[in-house]
């Protein structure tokens, strides 16, 4: 979900692992050459979307091991659950929508969270998303009520448990 830590966790495994460390969004924002909310704005949704499936397909054609961190909506894509699937292992990060909207309170550069009542917004993003997040994962971190860094330790030791066993 948007919010859930996983531009902050991602930086926090990429140092942990020495591995370099991508976030989507901002991967996007170099190929646009604007912000995420003006280029929104401007094209829409749906244009973001196709932009969004452009890089994350190429990042996960990277040879080099690396951690990203994808946006909240790149499952909504079939191809992109198919890809994540196909070349990455996938980690959802758990968090309620309450928890959510509060670390978010004073965010202005998340769009779909510009509405009156984001709550309501959180919570009918994750109606929709919570399967597809289920249905792409290797496996869930549940982050509710816990700080980044322990998410992130959690995180990490089921990736490392994963790849000793
Ligand atoms: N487990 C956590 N507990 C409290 N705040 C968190 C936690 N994880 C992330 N945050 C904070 O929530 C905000 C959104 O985190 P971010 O990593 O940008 O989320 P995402 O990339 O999933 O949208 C940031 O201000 C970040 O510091
Ligand atoms: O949930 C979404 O649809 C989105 C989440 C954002 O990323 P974060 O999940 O990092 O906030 C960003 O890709 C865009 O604003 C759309
Ligand atoms: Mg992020």
């Amino acid at each position: 979900m948007p919010g859930s830590g996983k531009s902050t966790i991602g930086r926090y495994l990429a140092k942990r692992w020495s591995m370099p460390f991508v976030d989507v969004d901002v991967a996007i924002e170099e190929h646009i050459g604007c912000t995420i909310r003006d280029f929104f704005a401007k094209e829409g949704e749906s244009r973001f979307r196709d932009v969004e499936q452009e890089v994350l397909a190429a990042l996960l054609a990277r040879p080099e091991k690396t951690v990203v961190a994808t946006g909240g909506g790149a499952v909504l894509k079939a191809e992109n659950r198919q890809e994540l699937a196909e070349h990455a292992q996938v980690v959802y990060l758990s968090a309620s929508p309450h928890e959510i909207a509060k670390r978010l309170q004073r965010d202005t550069q998340r769009p779909l969270l510009q509405v009156d009542n984001p709550l309501q917004r959180l919570l009918d993003l994750h109606a929709i998303r919570d399967p597809l997040y289920k249905e792409v994962a290797d496996f869930v971190v549940a982050g509710s009520g816990l700080s980044a860094t322990q998410v992130a330790q959690r995180v990490a030791m089921q990736i490392e448990l994963g790849q000793h066993s």
